[in-house]
C-alpha cells in the first residue's frame, strides 16, 4: 500500500492556526534543480549552556533532504549528530537558524504547531527501541496512532499493514521482552512509520542489533522509499555498512558538516576498499578523534613531564640533562600522511633552550613509560 492513501486532506486542516498560516505562506521547497526539500536547515546552531560552561553542539549546518532520498549522517562521537536529529525532529529547539519540514518552519511555531508536525510528518526510531513492555507487538505499533487521535478501524487496518510489512506476522501478540533486538528494532520502525510521516529519522538503527538483523532494518528503509519516493529516511549511524542504501552520506565534525559522499558504487571492492576515498578519509577522522581523546587521555594534565625513550640529548648542546614532555595545548595534533602528529618540547637545564621535535602518535605510544 502506497502510504500517500492514508494521509486524509483531514489530517492537514486539523493542523494548529499557526502551521496553518505557514502552511499558506511557503509553498513545497525546491530547490535549483527542481528537487522537492522534504528537510530544509538553514545556519542552524544549537548551544548547550550548563552553568558557566557554554557547547556549540551545532555551528551554522545547512542542509537539504530531498524527497525519495536516504542520507545516512556520520562523524566522530559528539560532533552533533543526535542533536542535529533533534532539531530536525522539533523535540530540541535551535538556538538560532530556521528549519523546514516539507516547507513549515518549524522554528518559527509554538509549542504545540511542532508537536502536530512531530505527530504527523515525523517518524523517530530510537536506537533503545522506546517500546512500552506491557504492550504487545501490535499494541506499541497502534500508540503512535492512539496518540494522533486515529480511530479504531484506520488504526486496526494500519497495524495489520505494517505488521505484514515488516514481516512480523507470527510475533504480533508478543511482548517486547519475549523478543529478539532485531524484531524490537522492527516494532520501533513500524512505530516511526504509523502515522505515515514524511520523513523518518533515526538514530544509531543498528546498534543493538546483530549484521543479520542490520540488513532488515536497510531493507525495510529501501522498501519504504521505493514506495514512498515523496519521502526522505534520514540515519545517524557510525555503522559504515549503512551507506549501502545511502543516496547520499553527510560527515560532521565539530557541528559542521564538512563533507558530502556520494552512493556507493556497486562495481567497488567494498566498504574498505582502498578505492573507497570518502570513507577511509572519515576513518581517518574517526580515529583522528579517538587517538586524540587516548593521547590526552595520556597526557593527563596533572602529570607534566613524560619520558620519551628516543629523546636522549638537547637538540642544541647535546646535553643529557633535559626535560622532556609533550604539548598539550588545544590543536597541537595534526593529522599528517594517515598519522597523528603531535609535539614533545624538551627542556635543556643546561643551556635552557627549549626545542620541539614532532613525533607521530605511534611513537608516542611506543616510547611513553
Ligand atoms: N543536553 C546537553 N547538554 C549539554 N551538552 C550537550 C547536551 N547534549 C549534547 N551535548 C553536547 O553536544 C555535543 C554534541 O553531542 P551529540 O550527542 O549531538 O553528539 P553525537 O555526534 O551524536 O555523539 P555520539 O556519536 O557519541 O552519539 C557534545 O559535545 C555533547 O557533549
Amino acid at each position: 500500500m502506497n502510504d500517500d492513501e492514508i494521509k486524509s486532506k483531514d489530517e492537514i486542516s486539523e493542523l494548529p492556526e499557526e502551521s496553518k498560516i505557514l502552511e499558506t505562506q511557503s509553498e513545497i521547497l525546491m530547490d535549483n534543480h527542481q528537487r522537492i526539500v522534504n528537510i530544509r536547515c538553514v545556519n542552524v546552531y544549537k548551544i548547550f549552556r550548563q552553568a558557566n560552561l557554554e557547547v556549540i553542539a551545532l555551528k551554522g549546518v545547512n542542509l537539504d533532504i530531498y524527497a525519495g532520498e536516504i542520507v545516512v549522517i556520520m562523524g566522530p562521537s559528539g560532533s552533533g549528530k543526535t542533536t542535529l536529529l533533534n532539531v530536525i525532529s522539533g523535540m530540541d529547539r535551535t538556538s538560532a537558524g530556521n528549519i523546514f519540514i516539507r516547507g513549515y518552519d518549524i522554528t518559527r511555531m509554538n509549542d504545540q504547531g511542532v508537536q502536530k508536525i512531530l505527530q504527523n510528518e515525523i517518524g523517530i526510531v530510537f536506537q533503545f527501541f522506546n517500546l512500552i513492555p506491557s504492550l504487545t507487538a501490535e499494541g506499541n505499533i497502534e500508540l503512535p496512532m492512539t496518540i494522533a487521535g486515529k480511530d479504531s478501524k484506520f488504526k486496526k487496518a494500519r497495524v495489520k499493514q505494517l505488521i505484514q510489512d515488516i514481516d512480523l506476522k507470527d510475533r504480533a501478540h508478543h511482548r517486547p521482552f519475549t523478543l529478539s533486538g532485531g524484531e524490537k528494532q522492527k516494532i520501533a520502525i513500524a512505530m516511526a512509520f504509523a502515522n505515515n510521516p514524511t520523513v523518518i529519522l533515526a538514530d544509531e538503527p543498528s546498534g543493538n542489533i546483530d549484521s543479520i538483523s542490520s540488513e532488515n532494518v536497510m531493507n525495510i528503509f529501501k522498501e519504504f522509499i521505493r514506495k514512498n519516493p515523496n519521502k526522505s529516511v534520514v540515519i545517524v549511524t557510525h555503522n559504515p555498512n549503512l551507506r549501502k542504501i545511502a543516496d547520499r552520506t553527510l560527515i560532521i565534525k565539530d557541528g559542521q558538516i564538512i563533507r558530502e559522499l556520494g552512493k556507493l558504487q556497486p562495481n567497488r571492492t567494498g566498504l574498505n576498499g582502498k578505492d573507497d576515498e570518502g570513507l577511509q578519509e572519515l576513518d581517518k577522522i574517526i580515529q583522528y578523534k579517538k587517538d586524540k581523546d587516548q593521547v590526552e587521555n595520556i597526557l593527563d594534565p596533572q602529570i607534566r613531564y613524560v619520558e620519551y625513550k628516543n629523546l636522549k640529548n638537547c637538540p642544541n648542546c647535546k646535553s643529557l640533562n633535559i626535560i622532556k614532555k609533550f604539548d598539550q595545548d588545544q590543536g597541537n595534533f595534526k593529522l599528517k600522511n594517515g598519522q597523528l602528529i603531535t609535539r614533545a618540547s624538551i627542556f635543556c637545564q643546561d643551556c635552557f633552550q627549549l626545542s620541539f621535535k614532532s613525533v607521530s602518535l605511534f611513537d608516542v605510544q611506543k616510547n611513553l613509560i
